[in-house]
């Protein structure tokens, strides 16, 4: 690894000791480079145990990376995201909550919707409502009401107090037969993880003190995404115990309002509750002059680049169509390939030195054509998200594999026995004369399996699988899924004093255990929400017309909304070390066949000049 000498402003924020303090950085300043250094000479101290929190497992695995494994760090340092370190808390307290076995995650977007419909249908008021609708209005009823469920655990209100000042007052009437229907199933979702937690500590004093002997440093990165659930769990953690606090983020990078983020909890409220002093970092140890000078235009900074030797380059292609646009990338990165090396570009022009980035995943289609076509290496970078099979039998084992660790999970259970067409999963003869007879050994595998003995079972599922009458590429995905959750288990198990299955399987919901830069080779293409954080030697920044990015949504509603769109383009240039190619099509195909005309992007107007 490259040897990294820190600017001066840089080591007096790892330098600093005791205290709240909010480091105000923008991008590519080196925060999480601090962060991680910061980490590493208090934990060298005896008092020096430390909390660390990020909002990525990509970042937490980046963070343990940098720290090493020395005694240390691990016997004093836990680094994890705000939902990892809440579910090792649940655990063990999960009692003192009400449940009697440790509830399970339904982390999946279907699980939810399928939760909401089950909770309509079992109120007549609303059954009938929802049952005039048509199918879009029923998607957009299930969908306002799962967000009024979500706000109301975010914003940390009641379902009375938000539907006050809501139009969508009725849903507040769902908010508790939502929750008893995930309880009766020992479940819990996404939201409940961190609410839980707070719970916890604010009803627990006794408890709340307990974890906070455990830590005497608090550290958070990103903190312009905070919302208000996690701020409040933050300071009842803290309670009158941790005053050491750092929180470092950049408010010029705030993306995350649509899940009630705001950089006012980093600046207003840690502030005034902390009384953290402020500290600046406006420096940029990532990008060439081109890239900043770029980024400075963009949102009327003055960062000042440390790279100012690497001139790069930033130019704007306007395109006459997508497939225009795809042509002009595939050319651009065929020139680069060709040419093998650069004086501003470290190392090899190579595939992996590239990325496309878009507003929304539907900008690669023309792209993502033409890479396939040219035999170039690509892949789409995937975000926080948990392990999803997409195989049949790995689906079947996964619905089987839940079951198992949960009994009372009858919406996972139900949702077997109609993929196999059965009235009874536990019915072995049925099981056997199913859609899927192979069904009935997957259970029975299963039903044998403990921690101790799961490798033997999942050898035993993969000579099941081998020999299971499947067509090759079928066969292949299906068994290569099965190592990916046995490499997964492995991994879960070093991390794990007490491994258990139900805690396995909270790791695979979270993403703790899915190492996906393993799978990562080629070309990556990715949203720039889930390239936040990250960096690339070269950049396309693709689909920049006006009402794709920004997003026409956030036009209509101007504002914070529109704000958080030009972060977002802020992210998306800062993402780019040397070189950073943006471009636009005039014209864009509707999906009814029609063309329409595109303008540039309100964000790229000042760049006029540079259009090609
Ligand atoms: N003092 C330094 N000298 C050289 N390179 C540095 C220095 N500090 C940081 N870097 C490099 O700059 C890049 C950005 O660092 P880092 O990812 O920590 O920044 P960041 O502020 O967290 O970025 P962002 O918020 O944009 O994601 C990394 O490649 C890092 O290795």
């Amino acid at each position: 690894m490259q040897q990294i000498n820190l600017s001066p402003k840089q080591q007096e924020i790892v330098g600093l000791n005791d205290g709240a303090f909010l480091i105000l950085a923008s991008a590519g300043s080196g925060k999480t480079r601090v962060l991680t250094e910061r980490i590493k000479r208090i934990s060298e101290s005896p008092d020096g145990k430390i909390l660390a929190i990020t909002f990525t497992n990509k970042a937490a695995t980046e963070i343990r990376e940098r720290l090493g494994t020395n005694d240390k760090i691990k016997k004093n340092v836990f680094v994890g995201t705000f939902h990892s370190f809440c579910q090792s808390i649940l655990e063990f307290r999960f009692k003192l909550l009400g449940y009697t076995k440790m509830p399970h995650i339904f982390e999946d977007d279907a699980d939810r919707i399928e939760l909401i419909k089950q909770a309509i249908k079992s109120v007549p008021y609303f059954d009938s409502i929802y049952n005039d609708l048509d199918p879009k209005k029923r998607n957009e009823y299930t969908y306002n009401a799962l967000q009024f469920i979500s706000t109301v655990k975010r914003e940390v209100l009641t379902a009375e107090e938000l539907a006050e000042n809501s139009e969508n007052n009725e849903y507040q009437y769902l908010f508790e037969t939502y929750q008893d229907i995930l309880k009766s199933n020992n479940a819990i979702d996404f939201d409940d993880i961190i609410r839980l937690v707070y719970e916890l500590f604010t009803n627990n004093e006794s408890v709340a003190n307990l974890y906070q002997k455990s830590y005497s440093y608090v550290c958070i990165d990103e903190c312009q995404d905070l919302n208000k659930l996690q701020y409040y769990l933050l300071k009842s953690f803290c309670g009158n115990a941790i005053k050491n606090v750092m929180m470092v983020g950049d408010p010029n990078q705030a993306i995350y309002g649509f899940n009630g983020s705001a950089s006012s909890y980093m600046q207003k409220d840690f502030v005034n509750d902390f009384q953290a002093t402020e500290i600046t970092l406006d420096e940029n140890y990532r990008c060439s002059k081109s890239v900043i000078e770029a980024s400075n235009t963009l949102m009327n900074l003055k960062v000042e680049a440390f790279n100012y030797v690497i001139p790069g380059l930033f130019k704007i292609y306007q395109a006459s169509s997508e497939n225009d646009e795809a042509l002009f990338v595939l050319n651009e990165i065929k020139k680069l390939l060709k040419l093998k090396s650069h004086p501003d570009v470290e190392g090899e022009i190579a595939f992996d030195k590239i990325s496309i980035l878009g507003r929304n995943k539907f900008v690669f289609k023309q792209i993502e054509e033409l890479l396939f076509s040219e035999n170039i290496p690509f892949y789409y970078k995937s975000g926080n998200a948990g392990t999803k099979f997409s195989s049949t039998l790995m689906k079947v084992f996964d619905l089987f594999f839940r079951v198992k660790i949960n009994p009372l999970d009858k919406l996972h259970q139900k949702r077997l026995e109609d993929m196999l067409k059965v009235n009874d999963i536990n019915n072995l003869l049925e099981l056997k004369s199913s859609n899927f007879p192979i069904a009935s050994d997957i259970k029975t595998v299963l039903d044998g399996a403990s921690m101790d003995n799961i490798h033997l079972k999942i050898d035993e599922l993969s000579k099941l699988f081998e020999n299971a009458s499947l067509e090759d590429d079928e066969k292949k995905m299906t068994i290569d899924e099965l190592n990916d959750f046995s490499n997964q288990l492995t991994q879960y198990k070093k991390q794990n004093i007490k491994p258990s299955l139900g805690g396995f399987k909270s790791a695979l919901a979270l993403g703790l255990t899915n190492n996906s830069t393993n799978k990562e080779t080629g070309i990556c293409l990715s949203t720039v929400h889930t390239m936040k954080g990250q960096e690339s030697e070269i950049v396309f920044l693709i689909g920049m017309d006006d009402g794709t990015f920004p997003d026409y949504r956030a036009i209509n509603k101007g504002g914070e909304e529109l704000q958080q769109e030009k972060n977002n383009t802020y992210v998306a240039f800062t993402r780019a070390k040397r070189f950073l190619f943006v471009s636009y099509p005039e014209k864009r195909l509707m999906p009814w066949g029609d063309y329409k005309n595109r303008t540039i992007s309100r964000f790229l107007k000042p760049f006029a000049q540079e259009i090609q």
